[in-house]
């Protein structure tokens, strides 16, 4: 893309959107999108979707919904779908990433000489690679070889079933380059839908992952039958380690404050829709992670990003207990019951040492 170009002559170019994935977000911000394109007149956007699956194609396109992942929901009519990833690429100026995070670096492989020249790449994955710590960001841009200021993401409190119903929501759209991120939250504002935009990538990217482990712990803690002081406790505390792990990877402070960190931390451990804290809720009712992974339908990202999460930490010599603890217990080295024991049972210390501060 021309890098002279301002936000709104890229929005222009924005007309043909792809969107990778029909899962649950994937056809949410798809929904977005289109409805966005809409409601500031424009008739000639046109958002394709990339489905495995035929009969999610065929369902999209002629039923115009996705009822597997979002029952009673319409989507507009300039949003088809496709099983052909180069089909739902060609021509497209934006396009938005939606795989589970382990397997994005194989599917961006097959699909990456279909990808527009210059075509801004938007992650709106919330996971870690295993066995690299690799963030969505770091794979997209490994394996597309695109440059940074090409890049997006997307992250904050987004239940995807509340969006796609239409419950006022907001997010954040991170990129290097501020006025990318400004076209594509012009992209993606839509009247129940307000991205509010950010230059720090690696931080928002971070609350995202994170988030999702502190969501498994808490619900680990439900699954036991604990109380909300106990829930909030874990909450803050997760904030705590998140903060951590985000100011040594270049993250800043007031990231973590905002609706990619605390924002989405509260919707994911409050919400019964969060796959996450349902994952750790049966591990709390006495599952194993293997039962757990049997028993969910759709993709608890925290279950496989947290071990990569602890890595990371322990690489850049960070503290995590909680996500240690919750690995303890994905792992089956520890009982919920233990968990417990084990965070309770640390040295006493202050709430916020002097090197979290700055
Ligand atoms: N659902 C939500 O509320 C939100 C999800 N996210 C993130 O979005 C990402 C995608 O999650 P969802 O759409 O919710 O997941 P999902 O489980 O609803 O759907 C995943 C989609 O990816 C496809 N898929 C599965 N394995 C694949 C593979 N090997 N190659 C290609 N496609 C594959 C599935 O067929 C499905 O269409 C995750 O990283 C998640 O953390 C972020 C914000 C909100
Ligand atoms: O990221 C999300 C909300 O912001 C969705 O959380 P779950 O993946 O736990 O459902």
């Amino acid at each position: 893309m021309n890098q002279q170009m301002d936000g709104e002559n890229m929005q222009a170019d924005f007309r043909r959107i792809a969107v990778l994935g029909a899962g649950s977000w994937g056809t949410t911000f798809a929904k977005v999108l289109g409805d966005a394109a809409l409601a500031r007149g424009d008739h000639a956007a046109h958002v394709t979707v990339w489905a495995r699956r035929a009969e999610a194609a065929e369902e999209i396109n002629g039923e115009h919904t996705n009822v597997r992942y979002l029952p009673d929901i319409a989507l507009p009519r300039n949003v088809s779908a496709t099983v052909d990833a180069a089909e739902a690429l060609q021509g497209a100026a934006l396009v938005i990433l939606a795989i589970p995070a382990q397997s994005l670096r194989e599917q961006l492989r097959e699909v990456s000489s279909a990808v527009e020249p210059g075509a801004v790449v938007v992650s709106l994955m919330k996971g870690l690679e295993r066995g690299t710590d690799a963030r969505m960001s770091e794979v997209i841009m490994q394996e597309l070889a695109i440059a940074p200021e090409h890049l997006a993401v997307v992250s904050g409190p987004n239940l995807a079933l509340e969006i796609a119903r239409e419950e006022p929501t907001a997010s954040v759209v991170a990129a290097a380059d501020e006025s990318v991120a400004t076209a594509v939250a012009q992209a993606a504002s839509a009247p129940y839908f307000r991205p509010y935009t950010n230059t720090d990538v690696a931080g928002v990217e971070l609350g995202g992952i994170v988030k999702n482990v502190i969501a498994l712990a808490v619900g680990i803690c439900d699954g036991m039958g604990m109380g909300d002081n106990t829930k909030a406790s874990v909450i803050t505390r997760g904030l705590a380690e998140t903060t951590r792990l985000a100011l040594s990877l270049g993250g800043r402070l007031e990231t973590m404050a905002g609706l990619s960190g605390l924002g989405d931390l509260v919707a994911t451990c409050s919400s019964p829709l969060s796959r996450n804290r349902t994952a750790g809720r049966l591990l709390g009712e006495g599952r194993t992670r293997d039962q757990v992974a049997e028993a969910m339908t759709q993709t608890a990202e925290g279950v496989k990003s947290a071990p990569a999460v602890l890595h990371l930490a322990a690489q850049r010599g960070i503290e995590m207990p909680i996500t240690e603890a919750v690995v303890a217990v994905l792992e089956g080295q520890i009982t919920p019951e233990q968990m417990g024991a084990r965070l309770l049972g640390r040295d006493l210390k202050s709430e916020r040492p002097a090197k979290e501060t700055h």
